[in-house]
């Protein structure tokens, strides 16, 4: 009999497979990770209305033995989820069931010590194969062991992956040609294999290839497991043969339910006993998949009207003699687990490193990022000259006559203004390199305070430094501000605690979102209220009472008024004054003219002040945000 879907046919058969025990009973050994009864569901909401919980996983058991063991099954069977949630990449929320490692609970330091190969691979793209794995083994091989062992290792990996012919070429991003997808994938997995896990997790990591790399790197995956009596666990779609043959057991998934779980070569065994026959010559997991599909599309139409078992592939699995024997198998496991007297618990969690070391190869391998890369710092220092020659010239050599002051302040605002928006480069600045940082620190290779030190010291402020040295030395003397050393670096320290704080708020915007215009959005958004209160578009005295305390929430304020006392103080402006139908000159000192703004001339220390707190509240909020995108992930 034969039952047709849009895509494939499937014969359905009574034809008689024999069972062969002992693999099961191999597969079943405790050395491995066992998981039991795993359910996964996530709240689910429309508007305002709390709908009942998405379940992702329903109830699935299994071991993973040594060897390559992959789980399949349609796209959004919930592959990704179980992945995760054996590798222990999943927060604790909505996450039901046990999962066992040697027979033991789950060590809190999981995460460090085995090795998760991600989908798309993250990886630092200036830097060389051979240095992205030095920077792996740097990080996450203990202290204590010597650093020519570390390097044999690191020649160890290279030799083992078949990376020697590209060991010294950039890996490579949007602006380097660098290495091919194949090598790529295979760094990716050698970064990981520098710590010789036991346990190694790669989500899809065929995906992606052409059909000849796949194979080659599942076959390398394959070697590593054999060769190492390690656990090598991966999601996979749809494989084609050349790559299923190669697995030893298979974990089936359909929209959450464990269909199939067992040796691999006893899966078209398992599907014939149960009425359904793959014809010669066809991909068995293009036919377990089209099994499947047709079986969830048949139990859909059933659930509308009828009560049918027989499209019920998880009913079928485990009522088989295999999948009583599975779960008798992973019962008993559970069970030696609850009787055990004294677990080997693991609760904290380790760095192999401590912080002063993570810190200084962080550093090492960001100035490497800057120089190798310097596109970016070469266009900000760019266009900070043309800032500061363009202000320089519409404001050039500004005198103390009747628009003196105006237009001092009108610089001033300008440049506050420009240094402050040009600082939404920030953003992108980490959103890009968002998922390198989420993947490395839950491998445990550094602390997030050291990502976050790392990125100040390296990324943000040689970014903004050095072209604002060279844009306050243009524009100071080109307009002719106070020639005066001390007034001089008051203006620079102000400007630079400015654009220190305006990164901040960047940075933290950057850290609660993952797109990039939104975040972009939400900055501009609170730069353009805060430029309100700046005190140059209306002056503080004249806010209205109920909202005039919003300017102390200003940083344009605190930078405004910082800068124009610096400047004004000092000066006498002449102005023209009406005086009963005749122009007279009169002269007025700086500070009172600042005062008649608003601006308090003695308030200098207490703006930089106000501008430090701004970095120090936002870099601190930025902090929490990347912590809880840790915990999520
Ligand atoms: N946090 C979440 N909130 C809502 N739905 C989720 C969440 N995580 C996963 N899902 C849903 O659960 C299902 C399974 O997702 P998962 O990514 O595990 O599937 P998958 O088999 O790996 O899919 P694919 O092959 O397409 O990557 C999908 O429908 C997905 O949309």
């Amino acid at each position: 009999m034969a039952t047709n879907n849009s895509d494939a046919t499937v014969h359905v058969s009574t034809a008689t497979v024999s069972i062969d025990q002992s693999a099961i009973d191999q597969l079943s050994s405790p050395k491995g990770l066992s998981f039991h009864d795993v359910t996964y569901e996530v709240p689910q909401r429309k508007f305002f209305k709390r709908l009942p919980n998405k379940i992702i996983l329903k109830s699935v058991s299994g071991l993973m033995s040594p060897g390559l063991n992959a789980i399949m099954g349609p796209t959004g069977s919930g592959k990704t989820s179980l992945l995760d949630i054996l590798a222990g990449r999943k927060g604790k929320k909505g996450i039901s069931g046990h999962v066992l490692i040697n027979g033991e609970a789950q060590p809190e330091n999981f995460k460090c010590i085995s090795g998760y190969v991600v989908q798309d691979d993250v990886i630092m793209g200036t830097l060389t194969v051979k240095e992205n794995l030095f920077f792996s083994a740097a990080l996450r091989l203990p202290t204590s062991i010597p650093w020519s062992e570390k390097k044999e290792r690191v020649e160890k990996v290279i030799k083992q992956l078949g990376l020697t012919n590209c060991a010294n070429t950039k890996v490579g991003n949007n602006f380097i040609r660098g290495i091919s997808g194949g090598e790529r994938k295979r760094t990716n997995i050698g970064m990981e294999l520098i710590i010789e896990p036991q346990f190694l997790f790669l989500d899809e990591p065929t995906t992606g290839l052409d059909a000849y790399t796949a194979v080659s790197v599942v076959k390398l995956l394959k070697n590593i497991c054999t060769d190492n009596d390690r656990v090598v666990i991966m999601s996979i779609h749809q494989p084609r043969y050349s790559i299923f043959k190669l697995f030893d057991s298979l974990t089936l998934l359909s929209q959450g339910d464990l269909v199939y779980y067992g040796p691999n070569h006893q899966a078209l065994g398992h599907f014939t006993r149960i009425g359904f026959e793959c014809e010669a010559h066809n991909n068995p997991a293009d036919f377990m998949l089209d099994v499947i599909n047709l079986c969830e599309e048949k139990q859909a139409d059933i659930e509308e009207g009828g009560n049918d078992d027989s499209n019920n592939l998880r009913a079928r699995y485990t009522s088989s003699h295999l999948g009583e024997s599975a779960a008798k198998k992973t019962q008993e496991l559970l069970q030696q687990y609850r009787n055990k007297e004294n677990h080997k618990t693991v609760t904290s969690y380790k760095y192999a490193t401590n912080v002063l070391w993570q810190l200084m190869v962080m550093i090492a391998r960001s100035t490497l990022n800057i120089v190798r890369n310097p596109r970016l710092s070469m266009l900000q220092l760019i266009v900070m000259i043309v800032f500061g020659l363009v202000i320089g010239l519409l404001f050039f050599q500004l005198d103390t006559g009747p628009n003196g002051f105006q237009d001092r302040l009108g610089a001033i605002f300008f440049m506050v203004m420009n240094q402050i928006f040009i600082n939404i480069n920030a953003v992108e600045l980490f959103i890009s390199q968002k998922p390198l940082f989420i993947h490395e620190n839950a491998g445990g290779f550094y602390r997030v305070s050291v990502y976050f030190l790392s990125k100040y010291t390296c990324d943000i402020i040689p970014l903004r430094v050095i072209p604002l040295i060279v844009y306050s030395l243009i524009a100071y003397f080109m307009i002719g501000f106070q020639v005066d050393v001390a007034k001089f670096f008051i203006f620079f320290f102000t400007l630079f605690l400015t654009s220190l704080g305006a990164s901040s708020i960047a940075f933290f915007f950057s850290g609660l979102v993952n797109v990039t215009s939104i975040a972009i959005l939400l900055i501009a958004m609170s730069f353009i209220i805060q430029m309100l209160f700046s005190g140059f578009l209306i002056a503080l005295d004249s806010l209205p009472s109920w909202i005039s305390w919003c300017q102390y929430l200003s940083i344009f304020r605190y930078a405004i008024e910082a800068l124009s006392v610096n400047e004004a103080d000092g000066l006498v402006f002449t102005e023209m004054v009406d005086n009963n139908g005749t122009i007279i000159e009169v002269s007025r000192e700086g500070s009172a003219l600042l005062e008649v703004r608003g601006f308090n001339p003695d308030w200098l220390y207490y703006d930089w002040i106000g501008i430090a707190m701004y970095s120090v509240i936002f870099t601190t909020l930025a902090y929490i945000a990347l912590r809880l995108i840790k915990k999520e992930k």
